[in-house]
């Protein structure tokens, strides 16, 4: 009798803190025609996703886990959609992808993620894990890894491990950076993130020797806030509003990012991109990905008050409620913008 299991299917896994550049890098490594044959399942800290919207170049191939965390509440969440992506993939509704990569949310500790990959029995029959790579920005990796222990987990788990942004970094930056690595994984494969390309993700790493205890805590007070809004900002107030949430919250502010309409060309949205500090220059998308013209917005933090994102929004894009002390503030505002329906 032949054995008629199929070939397991290669898994890798990319990781890296919040606003690491895993997204940048997964965009250009979809570009290339040697993987055009795979799947990608992204994992969205905060209740309304965005990562997916950004990724440009898998759209039948992508499937976005938004509203928590693979390592915690999104364990089982994960099971059931590489099940389902199975399923699919052998009934022929999908193409028959042949290698799967898994973005975690900056938050992820791999370990529980690597322990349902190579514990549950279907899933470990059907995928064969492949490679883990963490994306380490070098500007902001040394306080990072201080301060998140999810951090310096995911450079230890890592096969290879990614420096980006060597066009922000400083030497001093990137000697630092490398040399916590080294400490936390002298095994690991060092690279540049510009130079990664497929086999970075797929190829085949020794076999390593993992601490598989997942940390024993969540994610401290780190929270993600999310905002869905048909109302457009004027790019005058969308200026505002990013230039108020940096400098009113920027300490605790670790990311933002999403999609912004923009009154004056409503039918294209602005993509918001800030780490820490650093927000980058903002660009216009030619047309909605997902059909859905609504602003959408993600902010993760420390201690971020649940409403921030609501409220700040509302007040610049003129939908102050009657009974909140930001309308007292903001008519006082002389900087306010007027007309358009502000506060009328
Ligand atoms: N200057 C510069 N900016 C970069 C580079 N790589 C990424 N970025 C920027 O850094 C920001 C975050 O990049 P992403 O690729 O979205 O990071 P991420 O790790 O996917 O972020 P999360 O999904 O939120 O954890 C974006 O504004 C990117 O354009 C780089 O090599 N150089």
């Amino acid at each position: 009798m032949t054995d008629r299991r199929p070939e397991p299917i290669p898994l890798a896994v990319l990781t890296g803190f919040l606003g690491a550049g895993k997204t940048t890098l997964l965009n250009r490594l979809l570009r290339d025609p040697a993987l055009a044959d795979a799947a990608v399942v992204i994992n969205e800290a905060g209740e309304i996703g965005v990562d997916h919207l950004l990724v440009e170049h898998v759209a039948d191939g992508v499937v976005a886990l938004a509203g928590g965390c693979l390592c915690c509440s999104l364990r089982g969440d994960l099971i059931n959609t590489l099940e389902d992506l199975l399923r699919a993939r052998d009934n022929g509704r999908i193409p028959p992808f042949r290698r799967l990569a898994i973005e975690t949310s900056g938050l992820a500790d791999p370990v529980p993620i690597l322990q349902t990959l190579t514990l549950h029995p279907y899933l470990a029959m059907r995928y064969r894990l492949a490679a883990v790579l963490a994306v380490v920005d070098p500007t902001t990796a040394p306080e990072t890894m201080a301060a998140h222990p999810e951090a310096a987990r995911q450079v230890a788990m890592a096969d290879r491990v990614a420096l980006s942004k060597l066009d922000l970094a400083s030497p001093e930056d990137v000697e630092r950076t490398t040399g916590l690595i080294r400490r936390l994984n002298p095994a690991a494969e060092l690279l540049e993130a510009q130079d990664a390309d497929a086999s970075s993700l797929f190829a085949e790493a020794s076999p390593r020797a993992l601490d598989l205890t997942p940390l024993a805590e969540g994610h401290g007070a780190i929270r993600a806030v999310s905002l869905a809004s048909e109302a457009p900002l004027t790019r005058a107030s969308y200026d505002m509003f990013v230039d108020l949430l940096r400098s009113a919250h920027a300490p605790k502010l670790l990311r933002l990012k999403g999609l912004v309409k923009i009154a004056e060309d409503p039918r294209r949205p602005l993509v918001v991109q800030g780490v820490r500090h650093v927000f980058a220059e903002p660009r216009f998308l030619d047309s909605w990905p997902d059909g859905d013209a609504r602003t959408r917005l993600v902010a993760i933090g420390e201690g971020l008050p649940a409403d921030l994102l609501a409220t700040l929004y509302a007040a610049f894009a003129g939908r102050v409620a009657p009974d909140r002390p930001d309308r007292a503030a903001l008519l006082d505002n002389p900087l306010a913008p007027r007309g358009g329906g502000l506060l009328s």
